[in-house]
């Protein structure tokens, strides 16, 4: 099932059981659901495989960073589950990301392909303790630029970074933008953060939104509340 939503569900669970109990309660046409490094390590593909036999289309968010054929393997592994968008890290550099696209094009179907660059849990103080001078916006956009050059689908980014991304890359690029939170939430460990109409205003193709659903007393209702505002 593909659904029209632009909002991408993260299913931030210890184990495969609390990650289906959430998706029981979401709706497969009304979002996508991402499983991340957390229930991968737990759970592995049979996890992915039971949310797909639900009818979700699943965001494989395990952001590989390795050495270009490590990293090309990993995402063909990705692929061969069936998985609807896989992700790397765009700090990986240009013969990574390449050889995840050749990798991916010799293949009849394949996921959406995207890089992320800067992490919406870091601000320019934690990016000049790792040696990065300049400003989030500025690293996101050279990091977005290659991305596109290396023909990816896409970036993760914040969605404050979104407008400047659109304008410079184009309507065909996808922008998936987590550290979403609606006006009254709580930011928990995220810093560059966007309520969920502002980061669709600033072109953001999907949201990525873990707590503020997962964590809230009637999930369904909390998504149905964002989807509404949008
Ligand atoms: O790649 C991601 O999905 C990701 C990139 C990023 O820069 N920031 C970010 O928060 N994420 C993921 O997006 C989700 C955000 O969850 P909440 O902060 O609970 O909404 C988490 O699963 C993160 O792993």
């Amino acid at each position: 099932m593909s659904s029209t939503s632009p909002i991408i569900v993260a299913l931030d669970f210890p184990d495969a059981p609390a990650a289906m109990r959430m998706a029981d309660q979401l709706d497969p046409a009304r979002c996508r659901v991402k499983v991340g490094k957390e229930l991968f390590t737990s759970s592995g593909p049979a996890v992915v495989e039971a949310l797909q036999y639900k009818g979700f289309e699943v965001f494989l968010d395990l952001k590989f960073h390795d050495i270009p054929n490590t990293t090309a393997s990993a995402v063909q592994a990705a692929a061969e589950l069936g998985v609807w968008m896989v992700n790397v890290h765009a700090g990986g550099g240009r013969r990574m990301m390449e050889a995840c696209r050749d990798i991916l094009e010799r293949r009849s179907n394949r996921p959406l392909l995207t890089a992320v660059t800067i992490l919406t849990s870091l601000e320019q103080e934690d990016l000049q303790e790792v040696g990065i001078d300049i400003e989030p916006m500025v690293q996101v956009q050279r990091l977005a630029r290659l991305t596109q050059e290396c023909g990816l689908d896409g970036v993760v980014c914040s969605a404050r970074e979104a407008k400047a991304l659109r304008n410079a890359l184009g309507d065909n690029f996808l922008l998936v933008t987590p550290g979403i939170r609606p006006a009254e939430s709580s930011a928990d460990d995220q810093k560059r953060i966007v309520t969920p109409s502002q980061a669709l205003e600033n072109g953001s193709s999907y949201l990525v939104v873990g707590r503020p659903i997962t964590k809230a007393e009637k999930p369904e209702q909390a998504l149905e509340a964002i989807l509404a505002t949008l």
